[in-house]
């Protein structure tokens, strides 16, 4: 006899791979909103596309299905599966449909193309531009300067803490007073300060058509504010569904309930153990707090199951969290056994955890094991360095993710400002970085030709009626044609950059590395079809390494994963390497304040052990050397393992010292000191 499951499994075959709590996640009707709390390896990502590929194969329409993930990878990747599943449903038909999942982004980039879309109901100009993080905390500076607040006797905040406080306010829609008294208490005396500065802030944003990250959801959730636009917003899309919820903030929390106030339609996917985010003000308690938000309560179904590591990895794992406080609990469990036990490796310094790992990943190399399925895994960018000293001095190819992005080095950002500046000319951000590329133009002279054409109509033309700028040659004309006549897209690109290339000669020694990534940028630009997708896109979710964007000539080669945690999340290696994992780098010295940050600093441990399929190896020096930061010039610093392997816990792990000291290595012990001062002198007696 047949049992409804398994007449389920054959109604829809391409659910048969899913287990059942999966499976009941995929199929979840509409009329209630769903919560499927995954644990880590559970299969989240996996359930989420099967559900999206359920739902356009009953019927559903691609063009109003709502699907925001956290990263832009995440996303293309999402709608890569729903194709493939979707394929062996529906055949040939199936890719007409996945093209047509349109609404797949992140966040911002979906808060972005709305604003854009409803900008003329809401005041907005349709050609607004993006700061990024940089150019926002450099407007914050010049509104600072303009206020006199620079000036002040007792040093008021840098213009990244301005920046930090004011998104932490907007992003957990708090007070500011609430905000300085929680997270900046060094600052609080500065309250009313900060307020005239982010009004004036506010102020010169509007006045440059520009808008910072934080706008885009603040504009969005403004307009879910208004009845008339939330319902049509609301009612363009019959499914919403969320990845990585533990990872939003207060104000997309408003987002969502806005476009979907009583839950119908609405899924939110995520794993409260992996929140890892509140530094940009995400909210664990969102995703904890999530059911109870409707009438009835959200359905919540819980993945226990982990697919991806071997049962003795998810044990340690499963420590490490174990001891957090508040959390939805869940059993994970997995039928990957295996006689390996993950690795505590005690090492006595970093140049020895560089050494071990080389070896490590060489030795796998040579039984076969490729170098992408193994990463070594890092808490800050800067943990990484002896081991790239060594990884280069040995050959090994590597691929960097996290730390420094390929669109924060300078030339790059010189290309984009003139894009953006191209694209709005208000922006004086970009405009004041542009005009400063020419020979003798300097900051009082940018900001006099800005001021200039700030108010005309036409901005270009009044530029093109200007004398050019002393020693700008040729440049200055060719700098107003470019920007007087678009030549379309990709080609503004590339006009940009054969504009800009002497001057990176002028500007910068490397001129020869600069210019493969400003190739690269290129390469990037033709997967976007205009340039407005392309500033956007790319401002909003920039790549953590070019070859993350540009394909090629690195897809094809083999190279070694070294990325910071929080760079590595949602992704999985057969063999996982964690650097100093030692008190002071985790947890974080700078985030040992309070209890909630050590939280967070465990939930991170626990998110790079969990990436690991096969073979997890913890590393511990003993020893850091430190440069030049005390007044003592450089030192050695002694290092304790961190806390959240207690040593009650130690029995879950495999503890290897290394290098294995051997008897006959060891020479005979120095008993007394050496005066070799003495000896020195003596060369000359
Ligand atoms: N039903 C299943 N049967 C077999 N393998 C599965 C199943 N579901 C998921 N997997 C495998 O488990 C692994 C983890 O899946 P996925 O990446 O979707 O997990 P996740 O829950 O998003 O992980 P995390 O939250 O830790 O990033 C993948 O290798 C996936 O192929």
């Amino acid at each position: 006899m047949q049992t409804s499951d398994s007449l389920a499994r054959e109604g829809a075959p391409y659910l048969a791979k899913l287990n059942d709590a999966q499976r009941r996640a995929a199929e979840f009707g509409a009329e209630r909103p769903l919560l499927v709390i995954a644990g880590a390896g559970s299969g989240k990502t996996n359930t989420l596309a099967h559900r999206v590929a359920h739902l356009i194969v009953k019927g559903a329409d691609p063009r109003r299905i709502l699907l925001m993930t956290f990263s832009r990878r995440a996303s293309t990747e999402m709608r890569e599966r729903v194709r493939r599943i979707c394929k062996e449903a529906l055949g040939r038909r199936a890719d007409v449909l996945a093209d047509a999942l349109t609404w797949a982004g992140t966040f911002h980039s979906i808060g972005a193309r709305l604003l854009r879309e409803q900008a003329v109901t809401i005041g907005l100009d349709p050609d607004f531009t993006i700061h990024d993080r940089e150019d926002s905390a450099d407007l914050l500076n010049l509104v600072r300067h303009d206020l006199g607040l620079s000036k002040t006797e007792k040093r008021f905040p840098g213009k990244g803490t301005c920046l930090a406080i004011y998104s932490r306010a907007v992003n957990s829609e708090a007070p500011l007073d609430q905000v300085l008294g929680k997270a900046f208490p060094w600052c609080a005396g500065w309250a009313d300060a900060l307020k005239k500065l982010f009004a004036a802030y506010v102020e010169a944003k509007q006045a440059q058509n520009v808008l910072d990250y934080d706008d885009l959801l603040l504009y969005w959730a403004q307009m879910m504010q208004e009845s008339a636009l939330a319902a049509e917003l609301g009612g363009r899309f019959d499914h919403v569904l969320v990845d990585e919820y533990q990872d939003t903030n207060r104000l997309q929390a408003s987002i969502l309930l806005g476009l979907k106030p009583d839950g119908r339609g609405l899924t939110a996917v995520g794993d409260d153990a992996q929140s890892i985010y509140a530094f940009r003000a995400a909210e664990v308690r969102n995703i904890l707090d999530f059911p109870a938000k409707f009438t009835p309560p959200a359905e919540i179904v819980t993945l226990e199951r982990n697919y991806r590591s071997t049962q003795p990895i998810l044990e340690a794992a499963n420590g490490v969290i174990a001891r957090a406080q508040e959390r939805f609990t869940k059993n994970l469990w997995t039928e990957r056994t295996s006689a390996e036990r993950p690795a505590l490796v005690v090492v006595r310094e970093e140049a020895d955890q560089a050494n071990f790992v080389a070896e490590k990943v060489l030795e796998a190399r040579e039984t076969g094991m490729r170098l992408k399925d193994q990463a070594v895994l890092f808490r800050a960018a800067h943990h990484s360095g002896p081991l790239e000293v060594e990884l280069t001095r040995r050959n090994i190819p590597f691929v960097k993710f996290g730390g420094l992005k390929f669109l924060d080095s300078a030339h790059v950002k010189d290309v984009l400002a003139f894009l953006r500046f191209a694209q709005n000319p208000r922006d004086r951000i970009s405009g004041f970085r542009l005009l400063q590329l020419l020979p003798g133009v300097g900051p009082a002279a940018a900001r006099k030709i800005l001021d200039r054409i700030a108010a005309d109509s036409a901005p270009f033309d009044a530029l093109a009626a200007l004398p050019a700028p002393a020693k700008t040659g040729a440049h200055w004309g060719g700098l107003v044609e470019i920007l007087r006549a678009p030549s379309g897209w990709p080609s503004d690109l590339a006009r940009a950059k054969t504009w800009y290339e002497p001057h990176l000669d002028r500007l910068h020694e490397d001129s020869v590395t600069r210019k493969i990534d400003l190739a690269q940028l290129e390469v990037i630009a033709a997967n976007y079809p205009s340039r407005e997708k392309f500033l956007t896109e790319l401002t909003l979710d920039p790549p953590d390494a070019t070859s993350a964007e540009a394909g090629p000539p690195l897809r094809d080669e083999d190279y070694l994963i070294l990325s910071t945690i929080h760079s590595a999340k949602g992704q999985e290696w057969k063999s996982v390497f964690v650097l100093n994992v030692v008190d002071g780098c985790i947890p974080s010295d700078l985030a040992t304040g309070t209890r909630a940050e050590i939280e967070e600093e465990r939930r991170l441990l626990y998110v790079a052990m969990t990436r690991a399929k096969d073979h997890l190896r913890l590393i511990t020096p003993q020893r850091f050397f430190t440069h030049g930061q005390h007044s003592r010039g450089d030192r050695h610093v002694y290092a304790a393992r961190s806390r959240f392997i207690p040593t009650e816990m130690l029995g879950s792990f495999d503890t290897i010292g290394w290098p294995a000291v051997r008897a006959d290595e060891t020479g005979p012990a120095l008993q007394t000191p050496v005066d070799l001062r003495a000896r020195m002198r003596g060369m000359w007696k």
